[in-house]
C-alpha cells in the first residue's frame, strides 16, 4: 500500500463527565447505536474500566461488560481494544489487574499508580488499532474528568483524549443537584488546552418539562462559552452495567417490594460481580426481586439467589460473621429454592481451598454445605463464551473464574455444548438430591426466556411461557430505541460535525 491509500486513523468523540455515575456509559451507548445506524464502522473504547462486571469475547479474553454492551450497539464484535486495561477490586485498595483480556496479577492501589506509564502505553496502542480499523470511535471517560491530582497520570480521560486528538462532550447529572456547579467547576479545574477539546455539554437525567430549564441552558452557555448540546430525560428503558449500580450501592431491600407477586432476594455481597446476571429476573412481571444487604427474615420469599464474588472466600466469611449463614441454611431447610451463580456456586459448596493464594490470603473456608461440591482456586483463569442447555432448553452464557469446581453428589445442572466456539460435551454445575438448592458457573444463564420460564415453573411460580424477546434480540431492541432518544434529545448536528472532524 502506498502512503496516499493509507486510510486515515478514526476520529475519536470522548464523552467524559462531571463525576461518577453521570451515565457516561448510556450516552456513550446512544452515540455508537446511532453512528452505527448512519453507517459508520463505530467501535466504542474506554482505556481502563474499574469494574467487576466483566464479560468473554468470541476469543475467550475478558474486558468489561459495558464495553461489551457498547460494541452489540455499535453492530461490531467485541474485542479487548475496546477495554484494554480492566481492573476488578478484590478489596478496599487493591484489584485484579486484567490487560488485553488476561489477569496481569493483583495489585495495590499504589502499586498500580507506579505502574500507569506501562498501562498507557498498552491502551494507547489498543486505541491505535481500534482507530485503523474503524471510521470512528467513541471512548469513554472514567469518574470525573477533572480530577487534578490523578491527572498527570491519567490513562483514561483528557490525557487519552489528547493522545486522540479527541472532541469532547461534557456529561453532567442533573439529578443529583448541582448541575451548574458541576460544570463550571469542571471546566475550571482543566488547563486550557484540555478545557478547549470540550464541544459541548449534555445535561442529564432531567425530570420534568424541559422548556422550564431553558433559561439553565442559557446561563450555562453564557458562563461557560460551550453549547448546550441538549437536556436528556432520565432514560429508564435502557439497563448498562454501572447505571444499575444504585440497585447494588443502596440496596432498598424488602421496602422495594409490593407484596403483591412472588418475591425472591438477591443477597448484596460485599464483592458481589457479574450483578447484569439478574436484570432479566428484575424485568418480569411474574415476580419481584430485592437485593438485602442485611440479614432478615426470608419467610415471605419464594428463592434466594447468592451471586457471583470477586473474593468468594471473603464474602463467605462475611456472610458467617453477619449471621446470614444460618438464615440461608434455616430457609434451605424450609425448602426454599437457593441458586447460587459462580463465586455464589462456590459459596453454597462443602468448601474453598485457596491454596496459593489467587484471591486473597492462602487457605480454606467451609462453604454453607448446601450442595455436594468443593472449590480449588487456581490460575490460569476460566474465561468462555459457552453454549448450553438448561432441561433441554438451549442457552448462551459465560463463564469467568478462576475456581475450579468438583461435584461428588446431586446431578449436573446444564450440560455445556460449546465452549469459545468449540465443542464442549460436559456438564457444569449441581442440583442437590432435594431439588431446591442449584449452583452453576453460567452466568448470563437467565438471559433465554425459556429457561426463566422453566427455572419459575419448578419453583412453583405460575408463569405464561414468556412471549417477549430475550437475549440479543431484546437489546437490540433497545439499542434502536436508545439511539432514538438520543438523537430526539441532542443537537446531532455539532454531534455529527465531531465525528467528521469539523466541530
Ligand atoms: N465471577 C465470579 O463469581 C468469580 C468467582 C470466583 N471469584 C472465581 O474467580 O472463581
Amino acid at each position: 500500500m502506498n502512503k496516499a491509500d493509507k486510510k486515515k486513523p478514526a476520529r475519536c468523540i470522548a464523552v467524559f463527565g462531571t463525576g461518577s455515575d453521570v451515565g457516561k456509559s448510556v450516552v456513550t451507548t446512544g452515540l455508537c447505536r446511532h453512528f452505527a445506524e448512519q453507517g459508520l464502522k463505530v467501535a466504542p473504547y474506554k482505556a481502563q474500566n474499574m469494574s467487576n462486571n466483566s464479560g468473554v469475547t468470541p476469543e475467550g479474553l475478558e474486558m468489561g461488560r459495558a464495553q461489551i454492551i457498547q460494541a452489540e450497539a455499535a453492530g461490531v464484535v467485541p474485542s479487548v481494544l475496546m477495554n484494554p486495561v480492566l481492573l476488578k477490586p478484590t478489596g478496599e485498595t487493591g484489584s485484579q489487574v486484567v490487560l488485553m483480556g488476561k489477569v496481569d496479577g493483583d495489585e495495590s492501589a499504589a502499586a498500580y499508580h507506579k505502574k500507569k506509564e506501562r498501562y498507557f502505553n498498552i491502551a494507547a496502542e489498543a486505541l491505535d488499532r481500534l482507530r485503523a480499523e474503524n471510521d470512528l470511535v467513541i471512548m469513554e471517560g472514567a469518574g470525573s474528568c477533572a480530577e487534578v491530582n490523578l491527572m498527570a497520570g491519567d490513562i483514561v480521560n483528557f490525557r487519552m483524549a489528547d493522545y486522540a486528538d479527541a472532541d469532547v462532550i461534557l456529561v453532567a447529572d442533573i439529578h443529583r443537584g448541582g448541575v451548574f456547579g458541576q460544570v463550571v467547576g469542571t471546566l475550571a479545574c482543566l488547563p486550557d488546552h484540555y478545557a478547549e477539546r470540550v464541544k459541548g455539554v449534555v445535561i442529564n437525567r432531567f425530570r420534568g418539562d424541559i422548556s422550564l430549564f431553558q433559561d439553565g441552558c442559557d446561563w450555562i452557555e453564557d458562563k461557560c462559552g460551550k453549547p448546550v448540546l441538549g437536556v436528556l430525560p432520565w432514560y429508564r428503558d435502557f439497563h448498562i452495567g454501572s447505571e444499575d449500580s444504585v440497585v447494588i450501592e443502596q440496596p432498598q431491600g424488602r421496602s422495594s417490594l409490593t407484596g403483591t407477586k412472588p418475591a425472591g432476594a438477591v443477597i448484596r455481597l460485599p464483592f458481589i460481580s457479574n450483578f447484569t446476571d439478574f436484570e432479566p429476573l428484575m424485568q418480569r412481571d411474574e415476580i419481584e426481586l430485592c437485593y438485602l444487604d442485611r440479614p432478615c427474615d426470608l419467610s415471605e420469599f419464594a428463592f434466594l439467589i447468592i451471586p457471583g464474588s470477586k473474593n468468594t472466600r471473603k464474602d463467605l466469611a462475611w456472610l458467617k460473621e453477619t449471621g446470614w449463614d444460618a438464615r440461608i441454611k434455616d430457609f434451605s431447610r424450609k425448602g426454599g429454592h437457593v441458586a447460587g451463580i459462580c463465586g455464589g456456586y462456590q459459596i453454597l459448596g462443602e468448601k474453598i481451598e485457596d491454596p496459593q493464594g489467587v484471591e486473597g490470603a492462602a487457605g480454606t473456608e467451609d462453604g454453607l454445605g448446601l450442595l455436594p461440591v468443593a472449590t480449588v482456586m487456581k490460575a490460569p483463569k476460566t474465561t468462555t463464551l459457552s453454549r448450553f442447555t438448561y432441561k433441554g432448553i438451549e442457552g448462551s452464557g459465560y463463564e469467568i473464574h478462576m475456581g475450579t469446581t468438583s461435584r461428588h453428589g446431586g446431578e449436573s445442572l446444564v450440560e455445556v455444548l460449546e465452549r469459545n466456539s468449540l465443542p464442549a460435551g460436559d456438564n457444569d454445575g449441581c442440583r442437590a438430591p432435594s431439588g431446591t438448592v442449584m449452583g452453576t458457573y453460567m452466568h448470563g444463564i437467565f438471559d433465554t426466556p425459556a429457561i426463566v420460564d422453566s427455572w419459575l415453573a419448578e419453583i412453583g411460580i405460575a408463569v405464561a411461557p414468556s412471549k417477549t424477546a430475550g437475549g440479543l434480540d431484546a437489546r437490540l431492541e433497545a439499542y434502536g430505541r436508545l439511539a432514538e432518544h438520543t438523537r430526539t434529545h441532542l443537537a446531532m448536528d455539532p454531534i455529527n460535525a465531531m465525528a467528521k472532524g469539523e466541530a
